[in-house]
């Protein structure tokens, strides 16, 4: 496999992440619909009319103020929930625009509000803005564009604010790093030794591929399996085994309906069934064998972290359901940011993935719900790819097991997960939205645990922590083991940071260490430990 292994942070945040399902609607009405088409047209039509009368028209200017109260008020508008409802509020607001932006200056902010509300349900924005250049008067033209700008700009800087919710008791910050900003989770508040700081739902998980199957434990929360009680799901490519009813429901339609499943992804009312069922389970079982065969559980964790966020997606479209279903059952999904929101901004490995993989997930995701492959692009697979690789986290229970197979990878390639256990006692891995902002550190402030048996993280203060002070996890096993010197066990631990997140470790613990010279009682020169730490760093990250 070719890897490239530099460390980037997310420097563009897109405007509308969540919105991919219905543009696949919409994108589908626009081909297949003749009367749709021809209300486009129609109002393409009376757009152009327009400009052409408006021409020389002079425009007001609008100060700051009133954009932003007009944005506010737009902002606190309930916005429409099916597919139907978008489509038809698009087609009112863009037809609103059109009547005020021919009415004169003191109608320009109006009318630039109407297409912003179009906009703003329209499934491709960049796509919009393009046809509204050349067919929205100037002057109006401009305010939608001060309107976006306005709305992109607060709802990216606002979303800390928001993020992590305030009942899990940390804030994100921000200190200077060698390598640019680097952002850290931060104790809102005191916290004693041993107090739990919070509890948090991973979004996605993957139970180690050769636990699954075996109905020791459960597929979706891993809690043990109590004799007899194993649930085994009918018509499942992946064959998942289930603790309870509960897990079972919650796990077909989070994702594994759509990756594994059969059942039709929209109910009728909203599309009709196009899938051929014997293709889909064909496409599905061609993925599984490809899983198992590959052995690791990122592909499973992006296909799941990509499933979830079409299930979460087309919840919102059926009417019934109100927007909320297990499908988006994370407190973390219920306000306006999408679990795109929640990955975006996260640090991420820049890798590289087999050409089938990209193609399999395609397949798969394209055999439940045509169209929707448009927007599992190569580019998006590899990025989420490189986020779950960097952020996922080990679930090991207790002391941890002592039987995963071993891979005979070359250490750099194998995979690893952020556990002070150390992957090899996992039984599963989970991406977690805000303990993914854990730095590591060789004395850790605070531990993850899974003491209720599930892939539930608590996170426990290993010491008293002051409000302010940063959290920190401890990424590796980061113990001194009986046969190890000192020395051996920070080689160790910095080799393995080195070969898993691609740094060198500048916790206090490791500057403290190297601004005395190496270790005490050290027996191999310091020297010689630090550069092969940098020559893993360096190798990994390449020229
Ligand atoms: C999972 S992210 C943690 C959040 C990250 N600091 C951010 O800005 O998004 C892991 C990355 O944080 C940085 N990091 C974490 N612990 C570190 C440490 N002890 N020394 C140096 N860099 C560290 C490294 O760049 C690492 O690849």
């Amino acid at each position: 496999m070719t890897r490239t292994s530099t460390v980037l942070t997310v420097a563009g945040v897109t405007l509308v992440s969540g919105l991919f399902v219905y543009a696949v609607y919409f994108d589908y009405r626009r081909r297949n619909d003749a009367s749709f088409r021809k209300k486009l047209r129609k109002e393409k039509k009376k757009i152009d009319k327009h400009v052409a009368q408006t021409k020389g028209d002079i425009s007001v200017s609008i100060d700051t103020e009133d954009l932003r109260a007009a944005l506010e008020k737009v902002r606190s508008e309930d916005m429409p929930g099916s597919a139907e409802e978008k489509e038809k509020f698009f087609m009112t607001h863009v037809g609103m625009g059109e009547q005020l932006s021919i009415q004169g200056p003191a109608f320009h902010l109006p009318a630039a509000l109407s297409f912003y509300r179009a906009l703003r349900v329209y499934p491709s924005p960049v796509e919009l803005i393009v046809i509204y250049q050349k067919t929205v008067p100037e002057p109006v033209f401009k305010i939608v564009m001060d309107l976006m700008n306005m709305d992109v700009k607060e709802r990216v800087e606002g979303y800390y604010n928001v993020f992590p919710p305030k009942n899990m008791k940390v804030k994100v910050g921000q200190v200077e790093a060698a390598d640019g900003k680097k952002k850290i989770l931060v104790a809102a508040e005191d916290f004693k030794a041993g107090d739990v700081i919070y509890k948090e739902q991973p979004i996605v998980t993957v139970l180690d591929l050769d636990l699954e199957g075996k109905g020791i434990y459960c597929t979706h929360c891993f809690r043990e399996i109590e004799k007899d009680m194993a649930i085994h799901a009918e018509q499942d490519r992946w064959d998942a085994v289930y603790c309870s009813k509960d897990c079972q429901v919650n796990s077909k339609t989070q994702s594994e309906n759509i990756l594994f499943g059969l059942e039709p992804i929209l109910p009728p009312q909203i599309a009709p069934d196009l899938t051929n069922k014997e293709e889909r389970k064909a496409v599905q079982q061609v993925f599984v064998d490809y899983l198992k065969r590959r052995g690791k559980a990122v592909p499973l964790l992006v296909s799941r972290f990509l499933a979830r966020q079409v299930a979460a997606e087309t919840t919102k479209m059926i009417p019934a359901a109100g927007g909320s279903s297990p499908a988006a059952s994370n407190s973390l999904e219920d306000g306006e940011y999408s679990f795109m929101d929640h990955i975006e901004r996260l640090r991420y490995l820049v890798t590289s993935i087999p050409d089938e993989e990209v193609t399999l997930v395609a397949n798969v995701l394209k055999a439940a719900l045509p169209g929707i492959e448009a927007f599992v692009s190569q580019e998006r697979q590899i990025l989420l790819t490189g986020k779950m690789a960097y952020n996922a986290i080990g679930v090991c229970f207790g002391g941890g097991r002592h039987d995963k197979p071993d891979s005979d990878e070359h250490p750099e390639d194998k995979e690893r997960t952020r556990t002070p256990y150390g992957t090899s006692k996992q039984i599963g891995s989970g991406f977690y939205a805000v303990s993914a902002y854990l730095n590591h550190s060789c004395d850790p402030s605070a531990r993850p645990s899974f003491s209720s048996g599930t892939a539930e993280l608590s996170l426990i203060a290993n010491r008293d922590i002051k409000e302010g002070e940063e959290i920190t996890m401890a990424y590796v096993d980061v113990s001194q083991h009986p046969d190890e010197s000192p020395t051996d066990a920070r080689r160790r631990r910095r080799i393995e940071l080195a070969c898993g997140w691609r740094f060198a470790c500048t916790c206090t613990k490791c500057l403290a260490e190297g601004a005395q010279g190496g270790v005490a009682d050290s027996d191999v020169p310091d020297q010689k430990d630090e550069s092969k730490v940098e020559e893993v760093v360096q190798r990994v990250e390449g020229p």
